[in-house]
């Protein structure tokens, strides 16, 4: 079963799965994002700030697919103070198309302070004709209220970290996400295996795999898109990028679901108590130090 389409706010359909360029070197970047458009992805991702938009946008135009058939999605990342139609300008150039489908603000620090003016000028971008939807990327819950506040058109996704050890900070946003349609979408989903094993979900991921045949990294996208993410996601693999789209066919029950929501929430919370102790233990090293300064000089 193909992953199929999300509806969103402006009336547009994204594609549910997208590969994304960050991090992919200059000199490999077309060769992969040519094999992600050759197993099946339609969905590009990038960023001003990834610089290797020239490149994803060679892999496009070498596909010979239409401009209609890939959607390609890229981001104002503030890189050299420049505004967003300065940037959005340069980002058409480098990809060598006429519009793009999904423009989004990289992260709400780049507004300075202000989000309604930012998005005004965003919302420029639309009217222009550069940019088909808008949307955003790492704003939170009260950036999305400061913006919705005074948007006149809505931003479609916010684009932001989704995996299990999230989820329990994660939820009040993607509930008032969902109250005012801005579909999320997630990426960093394999972190449970790419940065952070050994942790609590690993069993009830490795569980479900194992009862659905299928792999761990199967199980978080499916995870991913039961949470009604879009998901970004990569690999330089062949196979890797083919069993991404298989999950396309993976169903998980509530009751995985509820499992993988569990125990990422434990990690979450063995995550923060670890934070707090590691703060406590400078102040106390800190207090040790001057009592040692202090008495020292008695
Ligand atoms: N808007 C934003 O601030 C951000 C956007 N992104 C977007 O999302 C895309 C994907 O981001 P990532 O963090 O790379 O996503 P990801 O969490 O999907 O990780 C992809 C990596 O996981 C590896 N992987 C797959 N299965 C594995 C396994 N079983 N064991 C170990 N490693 C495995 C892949 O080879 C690949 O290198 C980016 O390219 C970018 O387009 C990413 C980060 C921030
Ligand atoms: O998108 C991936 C992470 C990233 C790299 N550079 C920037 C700049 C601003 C926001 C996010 C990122």
């Amino acid at each position: 079963m193909p992953f199929g389409d999300i509806q969103l706010n402006d009336g547009r359909k994204i594609p549910a799965i997208g590969f994304g360029s960050w991090k992919i070197p200059k000199d490999v970047c077309t060769g992969q994002v040519d094999q992600a458009i050759d197993v099946g992805f339609d969905h590009l991702d990038t960023a001003q700030v990834y610089r290797n938009e020239e490149e994803v946008g060679k892999a496009f135009k070498e596909s010979g697919l239409s401009r209609k058939d890939v959607w390609i999605t890229t981001k104002w990342s503030g890189v050299d103070d420049k505004d967003p139609k300065t940037s959005v300008e340069e980002s058409l150039s480098k990809l060598g198309i006429d519009y793009i489908d999904l423009y989004l603000i990289h992260h709400p620090r780049l507004c300075k302070g202000d989000i309604e003016g930012t998005w005004k000028k965003m919302e420029e971008l639309k009217k222009l004709g550069y940019v088909k939807s808008l949307g955003v990327s790492n704003f939170t819950k009260d950036d999305l209220k400061e913006l919705l506040a005074t948007a006149t058109i809505k931003p479609v996704v916010n684009q932001i970290l989704l995996h299990p050890y999230v989820i329990s900070s994660t939820t009040p946003l993607l509930e008032y996400m969902a109250t005012h349609h801005v579909v999320p979408e997630g990426y960093s989903s394999l972190i449970p295996l790419t940065s952070k094993p050994g942790g609590p979900v690993d069993k009830p991921m490795n569980e479900i795999a194992k009862r659905l045949n299928v792999k761990p990294e199967q199980v978080l996208l499916a995870w991913s898109k039961a949470k009604g993410a879009i998901i970004v996601t990569t690999s330089s693999k062949k196979e890797r990028l083919e069993s991404y789209l298989d999950v396309g066919d993976i169903t998980l029950t509530k009751d995985d679901i509820k499992a993988l929501d569990h125990a990422g929430a434990k990690g979450e919370l063995w995550q923060a108590r670890k934070q707090k102790m590691a703060v406590a233990a400078k102040y106390i090293a800190a207090a040790g130090l001057l009592g040692y300064l202090v008495f020292s000089k008695m």
